[in-house]
């Protein structure tokens, strides 16, 4: 269950290391993280450099061809927001993605989830590195703000996984996700990068792996419930939860529990896609809102 922060809640104004990259580096910044969540193992069932996890049709070289077939549409985006775009033109580009994505992999769906939220966080970078909304609000907000009613109110798809388990198991999904201002990666995604990157400083992927398990052990997945209903929503959670409340990535052997965990999940065929997709938000968010030491 998503926990954290209810829309309309405000965050404190940051001070900021970097308001805001350039307009032109924001789409290469998001695909970078799509990349840095791919090169992140031990995660539950999910694809990496390493293995395939719960997958059969997809393996990291798809993956990687399509972060390159939507870096222009997340750069689009962005150059959309700084021109103070609406939803409609937002979605239209973001369409275009996800059949840029279908055609670099044959049909598999690999970042939907990923195009629509990192998508809306680049056009939110992009409005306020054109100067049009408050430079020190946090991106989350910017998107809640700027388009969070639109969200809300678009076009749902009748037979997507998301909408099946929406309508069986009233799970929000991505799209409440977003219209509250992502949440879950403010409230759950960036304390546990943060509150691991010290612990192991030199090893940045450990830290990913953090936020990982920390989000899906509290982000109700849509590909969770699609794969395991309630039951494999709540096997996730716990297994999950079990990691970090025995230390997560601060204590010894942290990765052979990881992977014993990632086994769990490959033999039920669980598969947290959105968690893997709020896990490349986060990687963005972070690289954006930095605070200063
Ligand atoms: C509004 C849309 C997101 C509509 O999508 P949908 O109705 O499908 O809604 P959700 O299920 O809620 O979410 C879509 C994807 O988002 C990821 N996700 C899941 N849970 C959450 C969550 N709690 N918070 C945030 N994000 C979440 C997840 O994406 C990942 O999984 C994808 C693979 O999923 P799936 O196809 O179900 O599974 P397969 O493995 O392919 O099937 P099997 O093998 O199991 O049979 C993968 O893409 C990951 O990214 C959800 O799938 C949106 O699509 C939409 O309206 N788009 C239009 C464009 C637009 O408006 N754009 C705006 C500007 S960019
Ligand atoms: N690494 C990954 N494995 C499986 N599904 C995903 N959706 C987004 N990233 C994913």
């Amino acid at each position: 269950m998503i926990t954290t922060a209810a829309r309309g809640v405000e965050r404190p104004v940051l001070r900021q290391a970097q308001i805001a990259p350039n307009v032109s580096a924001i789409g290469a910044v998001a695909a970078d993280c799509l990349i840095k969540e791919l090169e992140t193992w031990p995660k539950p069932g999910l694809v990496s450099h390493v293995d395939n996890g719960s997958h059969d049709d997809m393996d990291a070289g798809t993956f990687r061809r399509s972060a390159a077939a939507i870096r222009p549409y997340l750069q689009r985006l962005a150059d959309a927001g700084a021109l103070g775009c609406g939803m409609g033109r937002l979605r239209i580009i973001g369409l275009e993605a996800e059949r840029a994505m279908l055609a670099a992999t044959s049909g598999v769906n690999t970042h939907r989830g990923a195009i629509f939220g990192l998508g809306l966080l680049c056009a939110a970078a992009g409005a306020k590195a054109g100067g049009l909304v408050d430079s020190g609000l946090p991106l989350g907000d910017v998107v809640a703000r700027l388009w969070g009613d639109s969200i809300l109110d678009g076009p749902v798809l009748l037979h997507s996984h998301g909408s099946l388990a929406r309508r069986r198991f009233g799970a929000g999904g991505a799209r409440i996700e977003a219209a509250s201002g992502f949440p879950s990666v403010y409230g759950i995604g960036l304390p546990a990068l943060r509150r691991a990157t010290p612990v192991v400083p030199e090893d940045a992927e450990a830290a990913r792996v953090e936020a990982c398990f920390a989000l899906i052990a509290s982000v109700e997945d849509t590909n969770l419930l699609h794969r395991g209903g309630p039951v494999g929503l709540r096997f996730a959670h716990d297994a999950a939860r079990s990691f970090i409340a025995s230390g997560g990535v601060d204590a010894p052997g942290w990765r052979a529990r990881a992977q014993s965990i990632h086994d769990s999940f490959v033999a039920r065929r669980l598969s947290p896609g959105g968690s893997a997709d709020l896990l490349a938000m986060t990687l963005f968010v972070d690289a954006h809102e930095r605070p200063i030491p």
